[in-house]
C-alpha cells in the first residue's frame, strides 16, 4: 500500500482517483511546520503541495520512503530539486492546468490598475461617492510589453490583441516565425521598458529574472506606465517600483505575487494607494485547482506503479513518440548496465554507450539512464533513473553516448564499454523480436544469454573437457545449471563460459572453481 500525503488544500475533486485508488492511502494535511513534516514524512512514498508548503532538503533527508513529490502547480521553486535529484525522488509539476486561471488573473488585475477598482469599491462601501478621483485609461490602443511568453504570457497577449492592445513580447526562446502567429512584436527589456503603457510578467523566477525590472528600466519608463507581477515575486524590484511610483513615472501596479510571502505587514505596497495587492491567487480557480489536481495526481500514481510518467522537473522531458520508442529498452537497458557493472573491477572513469540500428534516429538519454542506473547500482545504494546521472557526475564519471545507423547483425544494438583505470569491459545486448533481452557480445566473445537471474562468467582456457568439470563440480555442490554458453575467438585460445544457475553458488564453490587450473576467473553475477 503507498501512503500519499497531500497539502495545502489540493481540490479534493482533483484526487479522487486517489482515494479510489486500491493501492493508495491518502492522509491530508495543510499548515504543517518543517519540523512537523519531518517528523512524519518517513512514512510516505509521495507528498504533494501547492507553494505553501517548502520541500526543504531537511524534509527531504528525513523521507526515507519517498518517490515523488507532486506540484499541483507550475512553480517548483518551494521545492529542493538540488535535494531531491540527490535523493533520487522524482519532482512533478501540473504546467498546464492554471495556465487559464493566471492569464485570466493578470487581466483582471490589468483592469483594476487601469480602473482603480478596488480603491473605487473600498471608497464607495465606506459611503463616499467619489466619481473624480477615479478617471481610468482604456486599454485600448496601449501598448502591453509582456515578459516571459510561455503559456501564461502567449495567452495574455492573444486576449490582448482582442482589447485592441499592441503587443510587445520578450522571451530569449520566442522565434519571430511564433510572435508573428500571435501577433507579437519582439523587443528588448528596455525596449519594452521604453515603450510600453502596461507590463506584465510571467516568466519564472530565475538568476536572469530577478530584478529584471529595476531601477535602471523605472528610469526608460513612459509617464503613467502600469506595472502588473501575477508570476513571482522578486521579478520587479519591489523598492525600485515603489521609488517610481514616488517619482510620478509609474502610475499604478498590481501584484499577485510577492519577494517574501506572506509579506509583513509593514512592506511599501500594503499602504500604498496605487498599488493593488492580491494573495498569489493566480491558480485559486475551481477549475484550475481540480486540473492541477487530477494532472499530479494521474502523474504520481504512474510513478509508485513504476510506469512511465512525464512532467518530470528534475528529469528531461521525453515526448511520447520518444517514450514509446525506448520503453521496451528499459530492462535491457539497465541489465546491461548491471551486467557491465558486475564484470568490471575498480572505479569506472568512462562509460561509452552506442546505440545503433533502430535506436540510432532516436533521443536515447533517458535509456542511457538506465544503463547508468544499472553500473552505479552495484557500488551504490539508492541510486535510481532520476539521480543516476547527477551521481556518475559527482563522481567524475564521464558518460559518452555514440551512434551508428548500421549494425550488422540486429536490427537493433546497445553496446556499453566501461573504462576504469586498468581494464576496459565492453558487453552488448539486443532486443529479438519474440525472444526478449539477449545478450550477444562479452567484450571479443559473440554469445546469446538471456539476461536475468544467477550468472556465473567464467574465463578460461579453452581446452578438451573443461566444461565437463565445470559442470561436475557445481552439481556435486547442488548448484544446478539452467544454462550455458561459451564464446571463444579461436580453438585453444582464451574463451568464457556464462553459466546461468537455479541458485546463487557460495564462496566455497567459487573458490573450488577458481582452483581449477584452466579457469582464469570466476566471477558471480545477480541480475534483477
Ligand atoms: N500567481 C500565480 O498564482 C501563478 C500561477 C501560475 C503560474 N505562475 C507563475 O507564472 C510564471 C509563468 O508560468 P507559465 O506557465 O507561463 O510558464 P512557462 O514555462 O510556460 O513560461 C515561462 C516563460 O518564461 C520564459 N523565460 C525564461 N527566462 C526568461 C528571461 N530571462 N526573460 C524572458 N523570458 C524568460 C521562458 O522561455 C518561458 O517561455 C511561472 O513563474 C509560474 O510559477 C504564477
Ligand atoms: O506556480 C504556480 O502554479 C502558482 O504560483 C500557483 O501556486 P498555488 O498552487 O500555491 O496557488
Amino acid at each position: 500500500m503507498f501512503k500519499v500525503l497531500v497539502m495545502d488544500g489540493i481540490s479534493d475533486m482533483g484526487i479522487q482517483m486517489l482515494y479510489d485508488a486500491e493501492d493508495v492511502e491518502v492522509d491530508k494535511k495543510s499548515g504543517l511546520s518543517e519540523a512537523e513534516l519531518v517528523a512524519i514524512i518517513a512514512d510516505y512514498d509521495a507528498l504533494m503541495v501547492r507553494s505553501q508548503t517548502k520541500v526543504t532538503e531537511n524534509i527531504m533527508a528525513a523521507a526515507s520512503k519517498l518517490k515523488v513529490v507532486g506540484r499541483a502547480g507550475v512553480g517548483v521553486d518551494n521545492i529542493d530539486l538540488e535535494a531531491a535529484t540527490k535523493r533520487g525522488i522524482v519532482v512533478i509539476n501540473a504546467p498546464d492546468g492554471n495556465t487559464i486561471a493566471t492569464c485570466e488573473l493578470t487581466f483582471a488585475m490589468m483592469m483594476s490598475v487601469a480602473r482603480s477598482i478596488p480603491q473605487a469599491y473600498k471608497k464607495t462601501v465606506g459611503g463616499e461617492w467619489d466619481r473624480k478621483t477615479f478617471v481610468g485609461v482604456e486599454l485600448r490602443n496601449k501598448t502591453l510589453g509582456i515578459l516571459g511568453m510561455g503559456r501564461i504570457g502567449s495567452e495574455v497577449a492573444k486576449r490582448a490583441k482582442v482589447f485592441g492592445m499592441d503587443v510587445i513580447g520578450y522571451d530569449p526562446f520566442l522565434t519571430e516565425e511564433r510572435a508573428e502567429k500571435i501577433g507579437v512584436r519582439l523587443g528588448t527589456v528596455n525596449e519594452i521598458a521604453a515603450q510600453a503603457d502596461f507590463i506584465t510578467v510571467h516568466t519564472p523566477l530565475t538568476n536572469e529574472t530577478r530584478h529584471i525590472i529595476s531601477r535602471p528600466q523605472f528610469e526608460l519608463m513612459k509617464k503613467g506606465v502600469r506595472i502588473v507581477n501575477c508570476a513571482r515575486g522578486g521579478i520587479i524590484d519591489e523598492g525600485a517600483l515603489v521609488e517610481a511610483i514616488d517619482a510620478g513615472i509609474v502610475a499604478g501596479a498590481a501584484f499577485d505575487v510577492f519577494e517574501e510571502e506572506p509579506p509583513r505587514a509593514e512592506h511599501p505596497f500594503l499602504n500604498n494607494p496605487k498599488i493593488i495587492v492580491t494573495p498569489h491567487l493566480g491558480a485559486s480557480t475551481v477549475e484550475a485547482q481540480e486540473n492541477v489536481a487530477i494532472d499530479v495526481s494521474e502523474e504520481v500514481l504512474h510513478i509508485l506503479r513504476d510506469q512511465p510518467f512525464k512532467n518530470a522537473v528534475n528529469m528531461p522531458p521525453v515526448p511520447p513518440t520518444v517514450l514509446n520508442k525506448l520503453q521496451p529498452y528499459f530492462g535491457l537497458g539497465e541489465h546491461l548496465g548491471q551486467f557491465a557493472g558486475q564484470m568490471t573491477d575498480g572505479a569506472v572513469n568512462e562509460i561509452v554507450v552506442n546505440y545503433s540500428g533502430d535506436l540510432s534516429d532516436v533521443d536515447t538519454t533517458p535509456l542511457t539512464r538506465y544503463i547508468v542506473k544499472g553500473i552505479l547500482a552495484n557500488q551504490l545504494e539508492g541510486v535510481n533513473i532520476v539521480n543516476a546521472m547527477h551521481l556518475a557526475k559527482t563522481r567524475d564519471v564521464n558518460i559518452v553516448t555514440q551512434k551508428s545507423t548500421a549494425s550488422k547483425t540486429f536490427t537493433n544494438l546497445v553496446s556499453v564499454t566501461l573504462k576504469t583505470k586498468n581494464e576496459e569491459r565492453t558487453l552488448a545486448g539486443t532486443l529479438l523480436s519474440g525472444y526478449g533481452e539477449r545478450i550477444v557480445q562479452i567484450d571479443q566473445y559473440p554469445v546469446d544469454i538471456a539476461p536475468q537471474g544467477n550468472l556465473l562468467l567464467i574465463s578460461h582456457n579453452d581446452k578438451p573437457g573443461i566444461i565437463g568439470k565445470v559442470g561436475t563440480l557445481l552439481g556435486s555442490n547442488d548448484v544446478n545449471i539452467a544454462t550455458m554458453q561459451v564464446g571463444r575467438k579461436v580453438y585453444g585460445g582464451s574463451a568464457i563460459m556464462v553459466l546461468t544457475t537455479d541458485k546463487q553458488a557460495s564462496k566455497d564453490v567459487l573458490d573450488q572453481l577458481i582452483k581449477l587450473p584452466e579457469l582464469t576467473n570466476v566471477r558471480e553475477l545477480t541480475l534483477e
